[in-house]
């Protein structure tokens, strides 16, 4: 559901790596609204993943802006701290704790930074395990688990800090094909709910259908955005023709 009050404004911005030798990102404007779902696609190397790394500084900027709630990251006076609890990040590899039961896994960091209460944290993430149907798994360790299981606890793990986005870096992109759709679920559910979400996806599927808007990356700049039927049914861009000819 998007409406237009603008949460995130990324403005020129340029990644450089080894002293300038590679560009990852070379002046991508990128516009997110509260509540948006917004897919980027791209082949491999476009930059897509750099983009969303920088949107919670994983990534430091080489140049440009990005403004969260109207408030310029590079502001010496932001807490990065801070500004990171605000963005729940999912990756490929799920990062659970090994040695963490999934309970403990969840109720970690509201513990540590949001200072919860261990009842509380208990309780909520109880309840966000009862959603995704793993109560049963709260005393388990993440080796126990399915990868399709996992990265459904990385995601709840990811809302027990209650986030105002969610970023998503090809989060199905390590699960055998029967838990994909698991893992899609959830999220098409977040996304139902007015969840703001950044999601690098080769679910080309899971883009037309979910995403409010999609954007297009090669090599490091972003190509065309448009809705997933612009983008798909009428793509201008011929690298975007020539990857959706081979993705499709
Ligand atoms: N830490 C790094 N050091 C040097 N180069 C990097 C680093 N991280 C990324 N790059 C380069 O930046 C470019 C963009 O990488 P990025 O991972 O953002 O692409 P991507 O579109 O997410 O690719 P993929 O779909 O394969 O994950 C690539 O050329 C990559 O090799």
């Amino acid at each position: 559901m998007a409406t237009s009050n603008k949460l995130i404004s990324v403005q020129h911005l340029v990644k450089e790596y080894n002293h300038g030798t590679v560009k990852a990102l070379n002046d991508c404007n990128l516009d997110i609204a509260q509540g948006e779902v917004v897919a980027i696609i791209g082949p491999s190397g476009s930059g897509k993943s750099t983009l969303l790394r920088s949107l919670n500084l994983l990534e430091e900027p080489t140049g440009g802006q990005i403004f969260f709630d109207g408030v310029d990251l590079a502001d010496k006076s932001v807490d990065i701290n801070l500004h990171r609890q605000k963005m729940g990040m999912v990756f490929q590899h799920f990062n659970l704790f090994p040695h963490k039961t999934v309970l403990q896994n969840i109720t970690m960091a509201p513990l540590a930074l949001k200072k919860k209460t261990p009842e509380e944290a208990q309780k909520q993430a109880m309840e966000l395990l009862e959603r995704i149907g793993l109560a049963d798994k709260a005393g388990e360790y993440p080796n126990m688990l399915s990868g399709g299981q996992k990265q459904r606890i990385a995601i709840v793990r990811a809302l027990a800090m209650d986030p105002e986005v969610m970023l998503f870096d090809e989060p199905t992109s390590a699960l055998d094909p029967e838990m994909v759709g698991e893992v899609l679920d959830l999220m098409r559910s977040l996304a139902k709910e007015g969840m703001t979400m950044a999601v690098v996806t080769h679910e080309m599927g899971f883009a037309r259908e979910v995403a409010d808007r999609v954007v297009f990356m090669a090599e490091g700049k972003i190509l065309e955005e448009g809705s997933p039927a612009e983008l798909f049914d009428s793509p201008k861009d011929p690298r975007l023709q020539d990857f959706l000819s081979k993705v499709l």
